[in-house]
């Protein structure tokens, strides 16, 4: 039975039972006798779901279940484990399986884990329509963004993501790389500047010192989705408090109160949300009102001039029968979507050249050759940046090793089958990307390690493989009709960022034996922010 049915009829079975025995069995009184009920129906329904229901009822029992679970929480308790994702890669190293793994959550309740290409390929590609994200998490998403392309579903998502594909077409994403390298300019400009006046103050000759370089990916990032994607200046770089920033800050870390309100949206009723106690959801809804009033102000700004532009926002804007609350709800759908992903990418991407410092020098060197002008290469940028082995290879690893979103969540909506097996409705089903990414049985031995060249063929270009013998192996972007919309935008846009970045500064670890972690409740940010040691080497900059 599944849990939140159980929730009700427990109780309704108790009162009924009490009823009986009182008025039947002149048993005690209505209460002592409910009570007496509960405690045994929750421990016969507690017993049947824990023991007898996963060996011999559920459709999946036939499937291979990972050993280690809690008695209660089943493998449940793997969604909370830090660096999210990596308590399934252990349960597919660990458990001999065939694609599917059946995992068991509250009380029993049926989940599968998605483990090769072929399932993967089933639940992403073929029958993509026949699984949603969760009631709860949607639920939440909702309150902020409103119905754009993250929060639709079925019809409504192939008729937006059609209007929205325009905006991400290859000769679209081309035509972006200068401003791009404009935005990643004014980054480590910033940065040197910061940089240069620790160094005067310390009296050294060379201009360096530490920086946390996620605080400033994360301003990098809003600013060029904001001005790129929708003509909005945001500013961040120039000014850290920016209202709108701070708002989106507000709603979206990782704090208590915002866990707590996810908490309760995923796994209780609906209406909970309304009701927590002590100002939490009256502090969100605020700041969701806010963020979506400066939106809706800027739409309307927008809307009246006469834009010439090709962003996001205007070719949506000049298509039919798209209304206000739409835009609104499309515009801070991508702002989201667009800002903390690439932060996180190129956050990630520092620390692994800073932990390996011989690509470092080898990336510098590809860069130097190819990209001779510190004011930015004649000719055609993008053509350039994409040609680039070491460059990709360092991008498509860090995306391989450290996804933004390490894991995704879906219910299947409908009876559907994956690998010949029955999925009834309403089963949990686990896609991380964090697991596939690191199996040795796609990448190898060595799936762990970060390795740009498993990205170059032995002829010296870039591949799309990483070496395997799958087409598109990266699970990174997910796969299909409901796959990241923005991966070329984000792909162009790390090329950029971290092509200029390298040229202008050494980066180091703190510590030499430093190692960080991904601690984001939902994404890969890493724990405590990302501290590095920069030396500005590009005297353009300062
Ligand atoms: C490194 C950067 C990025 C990563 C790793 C990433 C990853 C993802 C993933 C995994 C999904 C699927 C989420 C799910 O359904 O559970 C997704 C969806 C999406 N992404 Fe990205 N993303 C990145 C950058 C971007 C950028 C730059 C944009 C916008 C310009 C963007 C816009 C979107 C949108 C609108 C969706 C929803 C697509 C749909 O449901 O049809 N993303 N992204």
């Amino acid at each position: 039975m599944p849990f939140l049915a159980a929730k009700y009829t427990l109780p309704w079975a108790a009162a009924i039972q009490a009823l009986v025995a009182v008025f039947f069995f002149q048993l005690a009184s209505f209460s002592y006798c409910f009570l007496y009920a509960l405690v045994i129906n929750v421990s016969c329904y507690a017993f049947y779901s824990i023991v007898v229901y996963p060996s011999w009822f559920s459709p999946f029992r036939h499937l291979p279940t990972p050993n280690s679970e809690n008695p209660i929480f089943g493998h449940s308790l793997a969604e909370f484990e830090m660096p999210r994702g990596n308590a399934y890669l252990r349960f597919m190293n660990e458990t001999d399986n065939a694609g599917l793994i059946h995992l068991h959550g509250l009380l029993g309740a049926d989940q599968l884990l998605l483990t090769n290409i072929e399932a993967l390929n089933e639940a992403l590609i073929q029958r993509a329509y026949d699984f949603e994200w969760p009631e709860g998490d949607s639920n939440f998403l909702q309150k902020i963004l409103g119905h754009g392309l993250i929060t639709s579903e079925g019809q409504v998502h192939k008729r937006q993501r059609k209007q929205m594909a325009r905006s991400f077409g290859v000769k679209q994403i081309k035509g972006l790389y200068p401003s791009f390298w404009e935005k990643s300019m004014c980054l480590v400009r910033k940065i040197a500047q910061e940089l240069a006046q620790s160094s005067q103050k310390e009296g050294s000759s060379l201009v360096s010192g530490e920086t946390d370089v996620c605080d400033w990916a994360q301003r990098a990032a809003l600013d060029i989705i904001g001005e790129i994607g929708f003509g909005w200046e945001f500013n961040t770089l120039d000014n850290p408090d920016n209202e709108l920033a701070k708002s989106c800050e507000q709603i979206f870390s990782p704090t208590l109160e915002n866990a707590l309100l996810f908490a309760i949206s995923v796994y209780g009723p609906k209406w909970a949300l309304d009701y927590v106690p002590g100002g939490i959801s009256r502090r969100f809804l605020t700041a969701t009102a806010k963020v979506r009033d400066v939106c809706r102000n800027f739409i309307k700004v927008k809307t009246a001039q006469v834009d010439t532009s090709r962003n996001i926002l205007s070719q949506l804007m000049a298509q039919e029968g798209v209304s206000e609350d739409l835009l609104v709800d499309q515009t801070l759908t991508f702002l989201t979507a667009g800002n903390e992903t690439v932060a996180i990418a190129l956050t990630w991407a520092t620390y692994l050249l800073a932990k390996h410092p011989d690509i470092q020098t080898q990336l510098r060197h590809e860069l130097r050759c190819n990209l001779p002008s510190s004011a930015g290469p004649n000719g055609d940028l993008s053509s350039i940046l994409e040609s680039l082995p070491i460059l990709n290879g360092v991008i498509n690893e860090t995306l391989r090793l450290y996804p933004s979103a390490p894991v995704a969540v879906r219910v299947s909506s409908r009876e559907t089958s994956i690998l010949g097996n029955y999925i009834p409705k309403g089963t949990r089903l686990f896609i991380a990307p964090w697991s596939i990414n690191r199996s040795t049985d796609l990448w190898g031995p060595q799936a762990e390690m970060f390795l740009p060249q498993r990205w170059i063929d032995p002829t010296g270009t870039p591949n799309v493989t990483g070496g395997t013998e799958t087409k598109s192996p990266l699970l990174t972007f997910l796969h299909g009709p409901r796959n990241c919309i923005g991966q070329g935008f984000a792909k162009a846009e790390l090329l950029t960022l971290v092509a200029v970045f390298v040229r202008s500064f050494q980066t180091s670890l703190v510590n030499p034996g430093d190692v960080k972690s991904p601690g984001g409740a939902l994404s890969a940010k890493p724990a405590g922010g990302m501290k590095l040691r920069l030396e500005v080497l590009d005297e353009a900059i300062l």
